[in-house]
């Protein structure tokens, strides 16, 4: 008897299977993308230094005070410059933005507000102590938390990692995935297509949904439905993987490649309560993790949405799946197998100024229809109790 899970104890089943990646240290510019593992305090303040937030002249206020007033220009600033001397009353330094304040000037007058002279300068107005300054750790201070671990290391993480003086960080490391996709009757472009062959598209599919996870992607495009040609192409390749996730030969049928080479290999194979999706397989293979999809193409990507995307993202040290899911009404009748979990490709869409949006299906239940889905924003969840649901019921949304 073939045992039947849900699709939640399924889920939990691969996450805890993929566990956590190890910890590692990356470059900067490798790090996009992945998920900070441990607190990162600033070993500098932001800005280091007060300096000026214009191009101008580093004052005194109260020397400005009978402004139009002009002074004699004590010294000159670029950024850059470090050995900075203080300013003496009654003088100016001219200064770039940047640049470091010299000790006894608080206030910055803008280029603009004077006659740009470089022995003396007129000054037009009158200045207010801080003003154009930008004082020491004003963005962060030295010892403080910069970047708490779990954080996503996007554009500005990694801006801000930089400024702080880092070279690298500690990050979960993106797990390496073998991918194969299994069938003899799979064929890949520019080879032409014989009747009863079909081009190959799951590996694509999954390769990609897996590097924009940020993960690391090996495929073996095509494996015949032989065993030993299978394990003889695949188990080479484990050694370098962190998880093999295979497509096809998990039914039924009388050519199931992919559970005939791995039963007796620690592969557990079972239906969940789901449609499309119901056949899958998990275990380790000479110790890698092993998840198994069945082939259809659509029950491919709904996988990945239901359990495989949730648990690499835990594994990779992301919370949440990183999907929304939202209630909308349904624009027609549906009905789903009874006992099971469908998921429908649907286009939902929220109006302006409306508390619930509206969500139709996009193809029928098949999951050969490939093309539906590209046409599709989300998936529409009809639970297990579910076996009619009517144009107008409010309906689990899974945002895409
Ligand atoms: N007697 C039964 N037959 C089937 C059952 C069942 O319970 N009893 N389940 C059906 C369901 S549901 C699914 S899903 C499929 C799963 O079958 P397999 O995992 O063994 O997959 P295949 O038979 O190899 O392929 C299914 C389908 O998908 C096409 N395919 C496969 N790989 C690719 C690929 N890489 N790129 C594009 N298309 C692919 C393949 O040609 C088949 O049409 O079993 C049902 N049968
Ligand atoms: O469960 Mo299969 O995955 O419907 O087509």
């Amino acid at each position: 008897m073939v045992q039947v899970i849900s699709v939640d104890a399924y889920r939990e089943i691969v996450t805890d299977l993929l566990g956590h990646a190890p910890v590692t240290t990356v470059p900067l510019a490798e790090a996009a993308g992945l998920v900070l593992a441990r607190d990162v305090f600033a070993g500098v303040a932001l800005p280091p230094f007060d300096n000026s937030a214009m191009d101008g002249y580093a004052v005194r206020a109260a020397d400005l005070a009978g402004a139009p007033v002009t002074l004699p220009v004590a010294d000159d600033i670029p950024a850059g410059r470090v050995d900075i001397k203080p300013l003496a009353p009654g003088t100016v330094h001219r200064i770039m933005t940047g640049a470091p304040m010299p000790p006894g000037a608080d206030a910055v007058v803008m280029v603009e507000h004077t006659d740009g002279g470089t022995a003396d300068v007129r000054i037009d107005r009158a200045a207010t102590a801080n003003d154009h300054v930008r004082r020491t750790g004003e963005d962060v201070e030295k010892g403080s938390l910069a970047l708490h671990a779990g954080t996503v290391l996007g554009h500005a993480q990694l801006g801000l990692a930089a400024a702080i003086g880092l070279a690298e960080l500690p990050v979960y490391q993106p797990l390496s995935v073998l991918v194969v996709s299994t069938g003899t009757e799979l064929v890949t472009a520019p080879d032409p297509l014989r009747h009863g062959q079909i081009y190959e598209s799951n590996s694509v599919m999954l390769a990609a949904a897996l590097r924009e996870l940020g993960c690391r992607v090996e495929v073996v495009r095509s494996v015949v439905d032989d065993v030993e040609e299978f394990r003889g192409i695949v188990e080479p390749k484990l050694a370098g993987a962190d998880l093999l996730v295979t497509s096809g030969g998990v039914s039924a049928g009388a050519y199931e490649v992919v559970k005939d080479a791995l039963t007796a290999r620690g592969v557990e194979f079972r239906k969940i309560a789901m449609q499309p999706g119901g056949p899958q397989g998990n275990g380790r293979w000479n110790g890698v993790p092993v998840v198994t999809l069945p082939g259809n193409p659509v029950s491919v990507l709904v996988s990945f949405e239901a359990f495989l995307r949730p648990a690499l993202r835990t594994a990779m040290g992301h919370s949440g799946p990183g999907r929304r899911h939202v209630r909308a009404r349904l624009t027609e009748d549906l009905s789903s197998p009874p006992g099971r979990r469908q998921y429908r490709r649907g286009f939902y869409l929220q109006a302006e100024g409306e508390v619930t949006g509206v969500v139709g299906p996009r193809g029928g239940p098949g999951s050969h229809l490939l093309a539906a889905f590209t046409q599709a924003n989300c998936l529409i969840v009809l639970p297990e109790d579910v076996s009619e649901a009517a144009e107008g019921d409010e309906v689990d949304v899974l945002l895409l």
